[in-house]
């Protein structure tokens, strides 16, 4: 069946990127459709990304302190983790965000339209509906907000002897006793994180030779520290050679680590190798939209694509899989499709110099702005400061053995450029530093805003005080 309808703009996807840039462009008084072909409407961040993710951690966050309980004088007698409580309760929350976000969507600011989306020419889709039969839509601008899936290397044996993605682990209620995580970024290790918090025995592979490749290095061993004196096992600058099954049906994930080939045997592999952008069957050849190496849309910060009505945001074409930054660029996506139907050619640009970054694992490691790999990279000038929570006082009552935070300022103005945590609420304490980086603050502003005493937060001035008075 043909649509007759033109809309002003098709966005693909209804995630956390095409969700922002639909309201911006329906608030703005345009006439615009979402395409969204999952099963379940909310998008990654919902059904399958951070609130799981985070829902679960908060329920092993509980045991650990369980763990730590004797050391703050609480004897506990007994506790078991029940793992179908934890599930239970994170998909009741799942189910309120999501029935939340699906009002959203179908609340008639946009047409929803259930499918899968694909570019037959530049200005026209081709939709396989949900519940059968296709549709076509044709409409001025297009905003590509598709997401992305899960990359799993092409190692031998591991298709054959199966493993785990994060989407069965954030839905599994019959966890493994033993695991090994191959990937040391965000997800392997808040997975990790995870299951070593509920008692279970977990190895993570690393390739690089530091966990969260592209973070500073001194943050990244400091986490690994943390997280290697409880139970876990952290290898890092491996190369995974094969995976076999032994005798007593465990996987053995075989690799080599300096030059020497050695094996762990567990339960489970989860696979945390990083994630792809959904390109596959979008049409992008049939619309002309260039694809870089790895299958991700490229575009300007301006958010345009090479064709100039067709924008994207999230995931698919982002050099940050983040949130915050998938609502910016959908916001300025839509943003700038209107400027392009109205004829105006002054388009807004993303400005990525706020970029945050958390992991929520205990301790919780957060960065905001250039780090210092950034920083020298760039042939900037910087004072960089640190100061350890063990040698804090209210990071002491808190019973905080590791971590630090860094502030990263311009060597001539004391400009703060960048600041990152690894430690206790490091989540939430980078944003101090997110609203004064928001101001362009100097070092020695920041050290002079009043801190109540005993708090996490005044740790801040420490550093501040050191650049200011470099
Ligand atoms: C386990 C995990 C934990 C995470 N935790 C955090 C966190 O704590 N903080 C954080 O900032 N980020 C986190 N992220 C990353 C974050 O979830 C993503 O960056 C964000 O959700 C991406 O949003 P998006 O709109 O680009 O894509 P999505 O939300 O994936 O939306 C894309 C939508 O497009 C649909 N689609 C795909 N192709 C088509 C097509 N051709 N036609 C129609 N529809 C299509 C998909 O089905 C989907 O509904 C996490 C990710 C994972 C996997
Ligand atoms: N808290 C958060 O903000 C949060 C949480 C989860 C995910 N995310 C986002 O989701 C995205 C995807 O996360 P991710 O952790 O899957 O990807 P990632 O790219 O961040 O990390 C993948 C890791 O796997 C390693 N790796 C890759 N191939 C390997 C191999 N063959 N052997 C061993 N190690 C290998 C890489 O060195 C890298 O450290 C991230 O970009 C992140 O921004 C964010």
């Amino acid at each position: 069946m043909k649509r007759n309808t033109e809309f002003d703009i098709a966005v693909l996807g209804g995630g956390s990127g095409g969700y922002a840039a639909a309201r911006t462009a329906a608030a703005a008084g345009k006439k615009v459709v979402v395409i969204d072909g999952a099963a379940e409407l909310g998008g990654l961040c919902i059904l399958r990304g951070c609130m799981p993710s985070k829902a679960l951690i908060e329920s092993a966050n509980r045991n650990l302190v369980v763990r730590e309980a004797a050391k703050f004088g609480i004897e506990v007698t007994s506790s078991k983790v029940n793992t179908e409580t934890v599930i239970e309760r994170k998909r009741r929350l799942i189910k309120e965000f999501s029935d939340y976000r699906s009002e959203q969507m179908q609340d008639g600011r946009f047409e929803l339209i259930r499918g899968h989306a694909t570019f037959k020419d530049p200005h026209t889709l081709e939709v396989q509906l949900k519940d059968g039969g296709s549709t076509m839509v044709t409409a001025k601008t297009f905003i590509i907000a598709t997401g992305s899936s899960v990359f799993v290397p092409d190692i031998p044996g591991l298709h054959e002897h199966g493993y785990l993605t994060s989407d069965d682990v954030l839905d599994m209620v019959d966890a493994p006793d033993s695991l090994v995580v191959l990937g040391g970024g965000a997800i392997a290790l808040e997975m990790a994180h995870y299951f070593e918090a509920i008692d279970k025995q977990v190895t993570v592979i690393q390739r690089s030779g530091h966990l969260l490749t592209g973070m500073d290095v001194d943050l990244a061993d400091e986490l690994e520290t943390a997280l290697t004196s409880r139970t876990m096992k952290i290898e890092c600058d491996t190369r995974l050679l094969r995976v076999e099954k032994t005798p007593d049906g465990k996987k053995r994930v075989v690799y080599e680590k300096g030059g020497v080939e050695t094996f762990v045997d567990a339960d489970a592999i989860l696979a945390a190798t990083g994630r792809k952008p959904n390109t596959i069957n979008l049409g992008a050849d049939a619309a002309n939209i260039e694809l870089n190496s790895q299958g991700g849309v490229v575009v300007g910060l301006d958010m345009q694509s090479s064709v100039s009505h067709i924008f994207s945001c999230g995931d698919v074409c982002s050099p940050y899989e983040i949130v915050h930054i998938a609502i910016e660029q959908g916001e300025l996506a839509a943003e700038n499709a209107i400027k392009f139907i109205e004829k105006e050619c002054d388009f807004g640009k993303i400005d990525y110099r706020l970029k945050l970054y958390g992991i929520f694992t205990d301790p919780q490691v957060a960065a905001v702005g250039m780090t210092e790999i950034e920083a020298s990279a760039a042939g900037r000038e910087v004072i960089v400061e640190t100061h350890p929570f063990n040698d804090h006082g209210k990071s002491m009552i808190h019973g905080s053995k590791h971590g630090f935070v860094k502030l990263i300022g311009d060597a001539k103005t004391k400009e703060i450029l960048g600041g990152s945590v690894v430690g206790p609420e490091a989540a939430e304490l980078i944003h101090e530093i997110v609203v004064a980086m928001a101001f362009h603050s100097t070092a020695g502003q920041l050290a002079k805003i009043p801190h109540y005493h005993p708090t996490l937060s005044e740790i801040w001035t420490y550093p501040a005080e050191e650049i200011a008075d470099a």
